[in-house]
Order: structure tokens, then sequence, then C-alpha cells
């Protein structure tokens, strides 16, 4: 990655306090959308040590992902396949396959699913994700993968906050550790 991008993606990144309510900061990478250089070389930075392992598919969970992935996977020129979270209120249609999270940063055990005639044997599934907290959801993801017979050849991340034996055992590969932007 050039030293440029790993600039403006720390320089455009805001801790936000979302108020009496909440014990703990949420952070806001809003700033790296609205930024034209960003936006044009983040996909190409992602896939970049992905590329010899050749994925023949992007796979994102909703909601970041649906607009991170889509970068990715036009810098590989594959496709890219969401992974719907029921919870946010939309079923996708048609036979789907589905897998639930343990604990994610939040507590929360969060059910993926993926459309049953958009991955299957033969696939070689890149997940792109922004920011890798417990590893909870991309091993969910990996599970579903598993499950339609594809093959996972890693994790593409923005920033991973994740323990090393952690990004070790998904295979992560990350553009930031998360200690580069404080707290
Ligand atoms: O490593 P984990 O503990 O699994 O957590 C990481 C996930 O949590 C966040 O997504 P979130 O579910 O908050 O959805 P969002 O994209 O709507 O922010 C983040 O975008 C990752 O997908």
């Amino acid at each position: 990655m050039s030293t440029e991008l790993s600039q403006r993606l720390v320089q455009l990144f805001r801790w936000s306090d979302p108020g009496p309510e909440s014990s703990h900061l949420v952070s806001d990478i809003s700033g790296w959308w609205r930024d034209p250089y960003v936006l044009t070389e983040i996909g190409p930075a992602l896939v970049a040590p992905f590329r010899a392992a050749a994925p023949t598919v992007v796979v994102s969970p909703a909601v970041t992902g649906l607009l991170l992935g889509p970068l990715a996977a036009t810098a590989l020129g594959v496709g890219f396949v969401p992974a719907h979270k029921p919870a946010d209120g939309r079923q996708p249609p048609g036979p789907t396959t589905w897998a639930q999270s343990t604990p994610d940063f939040r507590g929360r055990r969060i059910t993926l699913g993926v459309r049953d005639r958009h991955l299957g044997p033969g696939d070689r599934v890149l997940v792109v994700d922004d920011w890798l907290a417990t590893g909870a959801q991309v091993r969910a993801l990996y599970q579903l993968c598993a499950a339609r017979g594809a093959e996972t050849v890693g994790t593409a991340v923005v920033v991973t906050d994740c323990p090393p034996q952690v990004n070790a055992e998904l295979r992560v590969r990350a553009l930031l550790d998360a200690d580069r932007l404080g707290s």
C-alpha cells in the first residue's frame, strides 16, 4: 500500500462520541468515502496481497461491506456477493445458506446469509470488510462458504483490531492496525 493511502486513511478517520447513553466511542469512516483518492485506491490496495491466490468472487457482510466489497471486486475483475443480515429487516429472496456467528465485538450473534445461486463449488472466495474486531463475523462467513462447497483464500480488511493468532487463523491482511487510529 502507498504511504499516501495509509496517511489519508488515518487522517480522515474519526472517533465519534454517540452521547452520554454510550460507554464507548464509535468509529466514523465516512471521511474515507468522501475522498476521491481513497475511493479509487482502497480496492486495489485491499486485494493486492491476494491476487496470486486468484479469487473468483468477493463476499462481504452488510452493511459497510456492500460499499467496500464491490470496490475490491472491481479491482480484481470478479463478481461480488453480499452476505445478508436479516436483522436489518430484509430477507433475501430464494434459497439461501445461513450461518450464525459467535458473539461479535458487541456481543451480538449475527445471522449471515448468502444466496445459493451466487456461490458454489469451484469458487475461491476473498472476504472483504472494513474492520475486524473479534473475527466472529468472518469466521461465520468461512463456515458459510464451506457449506456451499466454496474455498476461502483469506480476508482483506482496512483495519484489524484482532490478536495476531486470529489474524493468522483467518488469513487476514489489513491496511492498518487499529492502534494507528488511537481511541
Ligand atoms: O470482528 P467482529 O467482532 O465480527 O466485528 C466486525 C464487524 O462488525 C462491524 O460490522 P457491523 O455488524 O457493526 O455492521 P456495519 O457494517 O453496519 O457497521 C464491522 O464492519 C465488521 O463487519
